[in-house]
């Protein structure tokens, strides 16, 4: 179940900040402040930034913006300015995802920053976007990328947040993970593409909140159709229901709207998937094991 919450800390207001993103990192620092600034200036507490927002979203480049998270200070400037903006502007920030290095390897990685400008936590992309639709959409991310290998859920002063980045969305157990460990909202920095987007995007988020009954947002880049991945854009906030509550089109926008907590446990109340659930009969672990045994 998740944690209840105070009354006064149901509600707040979250920003999904849809921006373009260039060949030119220090443009894109600069260009994400102004969005958090501004979004903060509208009052929203939480702001959540798109898949890989410094960087082209190519394994070429991959390597050339990856920073060193954990050194910080100079050798990550991105996560510096998400740091110093959350301490200032007392908001919480999840940090889209920008290319780490760490020792010779190279993540997709999210980090989330507490209004106190501490980073309460790293989230490496699990499952890297390995995949070919001959004639359409190739992509494999592990030619240059390692995938991160733990589930990521963390308190904040807007609720427990669980973390997934883009690829991750399409593994359902993982959300139900999160669901099961009282989750409220769930972010995916995300950049579908102009193939899987139409056909999954919206399905799944939408899916996502209403198996797991909370909220879901999403952040993906603005489109850039001169880019050679070209996202799908629209980023959306979905309700515990799996309705959509916000969303845009495919240019930069600033998404605001209000998430109102109390209605988790409202929906819950009248759909009782929690209790009905038949752990006893279906656990995924189990099936797993089996397969494993069966292969052996
Ligand atoms: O799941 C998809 O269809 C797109 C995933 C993706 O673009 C990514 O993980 O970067």
């Amino acid at each position: 179940m998740a944690a209840s919450f105070k009354s006064d800390e149901a509600r707040f207001k979250i920003a999904l900040c849809q921006m373009l993103v260039t060949s030119d990192k220090e443009r894109n620092i600069v260009h994400a402040r102004k969005a958090i600034e501004e979004a903060a200036n509208k009052g929203a507490q939480l702001v959540l930034l798109p898949e890989i927002w410094n960087s082209p979203y190519s394994n070429d480049s991959f390597p050339v913006y990856a920073e060193d998270i954990d050194a910080g200070g100079d050798a990550s400037p991105s996560t510096a300015m998400l740091s110093e903006l959350s301490r200032n502007l007392q908001i919480t920030i999840v940090g889209g995802s920008i290319p780490e290095r760490s020792g010779d390897k190279l993540y997709n990685t999210c980090c989330v920053f507490g209004t106190d400008g501490k980073l309460k936590a790293k989230h490496r992309k699990i499952h890297l976007f390995d995949i070919d639709i001959p004639g359409q959409m190739t992509f494999k991310e592990s030619l240059t990328l390692t995938a991160g290998d733990s589930p990521t859920i963390v308190d904040t002063d807007v609720g427990r947040i669980g973390i997934g980045i883009c690829y991750d969305i399409q593994f359902q157990e993982l959300a139900m993970l999160y669901a099961a460990r009282g989750a409220h909202l769930l972010c995916y920095p995300g950049a579908f593409n102009m193939v899987t987007g139409p056909l999954h995007w919206e399905l799944i988020q939408r899916a996502r909140a209403a198996d797991g009954q909370l909220f879901v947002a999403t952040c993906s880049p603005a489109r850039d159709t001169n880019a050679g991945y070209v996202a799908w854009g629209h980023s959306t906030l979905v309700g515990p229901f799996g309705e959509v509550i916000a969303t845009t089109e495919h240019d930069e926008a600033i998404v605001i709207e209000e998430i109102d907590y109390s209605l988790i446990d409202q929906r819950r109340t009248f759909l009782p998937f929690q209790k009905q659930r038949r752990g006893d009969l279906y656990q995924l672990v189990d099936v797993q094991r089996r397969n494993t045994e069966l292969t052996k």
